[in-house]
């Protein structure tokens, strides 16, 4: 295997639940300098895939595989991927830089990082708020800051633009873009298709835990006549279930 073809890597991943399978061999690459859209209706199985990539959950069969590793065994995980996984976790009382020194102490990134990471991400004149009073996208902006704090070279984001303003949006979208051209590696989850039409590479549907549909942009707006929400719907069955349901 060559280490560096494929910084992302899900074989044959299954989890399943009360019995259920809820991820069910799902397998895909991401190359360096791509950036992967993860897509699927509500309860696909998306976050389930990136929980089981960063190790947070354990497969019941397949694997998870960071840079030729299962994310555990990375060396340093935290400063090799960069993740945001969910918004809601900043501790109320604590303060956004307080968020980043905790984080930057525990995986061993110097302090000075914080400011720019704060500046990036539009949170410097925010930073010594306490979380609790943040909104939904100015938490997201300083889950988006931790993931970048250690300079990752892979990044792997559950809905990073849950909450985000139109200029936090296009904010996110150039640095992502920028972070992939520079040789980084990105692996997204998005509802936004409009979103991830303009700034994912390749795209990867799943559905009730599988993989439905996996290509790359390029293929898919030349198929579709420009446009991925219409494929989304034919691949995922949604068409179907929109047309059932119009309103005559
Ligand atoms: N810890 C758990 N225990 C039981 N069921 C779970 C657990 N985690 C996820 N599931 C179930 O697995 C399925 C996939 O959930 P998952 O969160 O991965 O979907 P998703 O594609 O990220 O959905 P959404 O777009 O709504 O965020 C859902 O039916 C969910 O209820």
């Amino acid at each position: 295997m060559n280490l560096s073809t494929h910084p992302i890597e899900a074989r044959g991943l299954r989890k399943t639940f009360h019995g259920r399978p809820r991820v069910d061999d799902v397998s895909f690459t991401v190359a360096p300098g791509r950036v992967v859209g993860l897509l699927g209706p509500n309860g696909a199985g998306k976050t389930t895939t990136i929980r089981l990539l960063l190790g947070l959950a354990r497969p019941d069969a397949g694997d998870g595989v960071i840079l030729g590793r299962p994310y555990r065994d990375l060396e340093q995980p935290a400063r090799t991927v960069g993740a945001v996984l969910d918004a809601g976790g900043l501790h109320p009382a604590r303060t956004g830089r307080q968020h980043l020194r905790i984080a930057a102490a525990r995986i061993g990134v110097d302090a000075a990082r914080i400011d720019a990471v704060l500046t990036e991400v539009g949170m410097a004149r925010d930073a010594d708020r306490p979380a609790g009073g943040y909104s939904l996208g100015m938490r997201q902006r300083i889950a988006i800051a931790a993931a970048l704090l250690g300079e990752p070279a892979v990044l792997i984001l559950d809905e990073p633009s849950n909450g985000l303003d139109p200029a936090g949006m296009q904010w996110l979208r150039l640095r992502l873009r920028a972070f992939a051209d520079a040789g980084g590696t990105v692996l997204l989850s998005s509802h936004l298709l409009s979103d991830v039409q303009d700034i994912a590479d390749d795209v990867v549907v799943i559905t009730d835990g599988r993989v439905v549909a996996q290509s790359s942009m390029g293929d898919i707006l030349a198929a579709s006549g420009g446009d991925l929400e219409a494929y989304y719907l034919q691949v995922t069955g949604s068409a179907q279930l929109i047309e059932n349901r119009e309103v005559r």
